[in-house]
């Protein structure tokens, strides 16, 4: 396989970019590659600068659930651009995208467009401290949600790729107001709330985890935690940055039956370009500024391209539900291929799906929370991740992050990296 012309340019990016990239999962430190540069994207197909064709299971890390360069969503980019890039004043698309946010999540009656997950999540737990006029937050090991202070603490996805889950810079003062707690461990909680319940403003949590390989809380464990937030008056925060709009058009929330008090988007909601959002009750989002007293703003917020991208995104999504049915359909067929391969090496894996996001850990124990997530051998994983880059198949490039299926991945492509998995793992075992 030759990745020459990416290793120059990886080269030539470390000089004036810390490790090359500007994102830290992207240098496929853990797999000790080189990563590919990527020149274009079509349908599940990434190009790379050497001339090599992958079928992409990251798209974007979940964003482009239609796939690359929708045609629609092109042309609505081109539309919105021909008329200005940036106002930094309203506009008529902006209502149009939270109507359509609110509509599809009934948990969600005013929403606040950011510019990424990290401003959701970050801009919903000021909200939750404000509202609440507590400041502790709980939050689950292993859990992502994005690069804030509050939140980069016992972190997954490239903080645990990188062994950094507690991040240098992060103020003791600030890191104290975060307990970190056992994901899908009802006793935990109940004596976190027991010794510090009115202390808590929010509770917050990936519903369907996706940033320590997929791990999807169990429905108890859920039903647990919006009763205990209700009990002592602190808030259920939902970060669907990643299960928004891609386990089901009205999100993990609406495969568990419960209503969270605060939900964080992302990924999706933004069609591939950059945005994030945080909705919940008009009770609760009338305190943002201006309409009430809490501060949070942003230059680029509601920008017509990200609005234009999300917005025909959504609508997509919106009239042909059955793009869920064919991701069910396709994921399934992937996920069941996958462990037959396993089965038939006499290999030890074990799997988490749920609708489009999937992940094979290398271990045999069930993975339900962080510690059997990390019973994983990841010098395994980054040998088949080789392999399967190799066979051009684009993974991500860790053990704790997702693969996702797109509406663009046809059934040939499903089978290819079935076929190609075997191979894969026929060489590593
Ligand atoms: C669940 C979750 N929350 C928050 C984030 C942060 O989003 P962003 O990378 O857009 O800041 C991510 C991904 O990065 C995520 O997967
Ligand atoms: N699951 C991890 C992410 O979605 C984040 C990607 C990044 O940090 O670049």
């Amino acid at each position: 396989m030759n990745l020459e012309r990416s290793r120059q340019l990886f080269e030539d990016a470390k000089q004036v970019i810390p490790g090359g990239v500007n994102s830290p999962v992207r240098a496929f430190r853990s797999v000790s590659i080189n990563p590919p540069f990527i020149r274009e994207g079509k349908g599940s197909r990434i190009f790379d600068v050497d001339g090599n064709t992958y079928i992409d299971y990251v798209g974007s890390w979940g964003p482009l659930i239609l796939g690359h360069t929708h045609p629609e969503v092109v042309r609505a980019l081109k539309e919105a651009i021909d008329k200005g890039t940036s106002y930094g004043a309203p506009t008529e698309i902006e209502t149009e995208l939270a109507r359509m946010v609110c509509e599809a999540v009934p948990s969600v009656e005013m929403v606040r467009m950011v510019n990424s997950g990290t401003e959701a999540t970050m801009s919903a737990l000021r909200l939750a401290r404000g509202y609440t006029g507590r400041n502790m937050i709980v939050k689950f090991e292993g859990n992502y949600h994005g690069h804030s202070d509050s939140l980069l603490i016992r972190a997954g996805s490239g903080a645990l790729t990188h062994g950094v889950p507690d991040s240098p810079g992060v103020p003791a003062d600030i890191a104290q107001n975060t307990i970190t707690a056992n994901f899908n461990d009802i006793s935990g909680m109940k004596e976190i709330f027991q010794k510090r319940g009115e202390n808590i403003a929010a509770v917050i949590i990936e519903p369907i985890a996706g940033n320590m390989g997929v791990v999807p809380a169990a429905q108890e464990f859920m039903e647990f935690l919006r009763a205990i937030t209700a009990e002592y008056g602190a808030l259920l925060i939902f970060d669907e940055v990643m299960t928004g709009f891609r386990v089901a058009y009205h999100g993990a929330q609406s495969l568990y039956k419960i209503q969270p008090d605060i939900t964080c988007f992302g990924k999706i909601i933004g069609g591939g370009l950059p945005v994030g959002a945080y909705g919940g009750k008009r009770e609760i989002m009338s305190m943002m500024s201006p309409a009430g007293p809490i501060y949070q703003a942003g230059t680029l917020s509601g920008n017509p391209l990200a609005m234009a991208a999300g917005l025909t995104t959504l609508k997509i999504l919106k009239d042909n539900p059955s793009i869920y049915t064919e991701l069910e359909e396709k994921s399934k067929l992937l996920d069941e291929g996958l462990k037959d391969n396993v089965r038939k090496l006499g290999l030890k894996a074990s799997f988490n799906r749920v609708g489009s996001m999937l992940c094979m850990f290398f271990t045999d124990q069930e993975v339900v929370n962080y510690q059997s997530a990390t019973s994983s051998d990841t010098s395994k994983f980054a040998l088949y991740f080789e392999e399967m880059l190799k066979r051009g198949v684009y993974l991500a490039p860790s053990q704790f992050e997702a693969s996702f299926v797109s509406a663009s991945h046809s059934k040939a492509d499903i089978n290819y990296t079935i076929e190609q998995s075997y191979e894969a793992l026929k060489r590593i075992i």
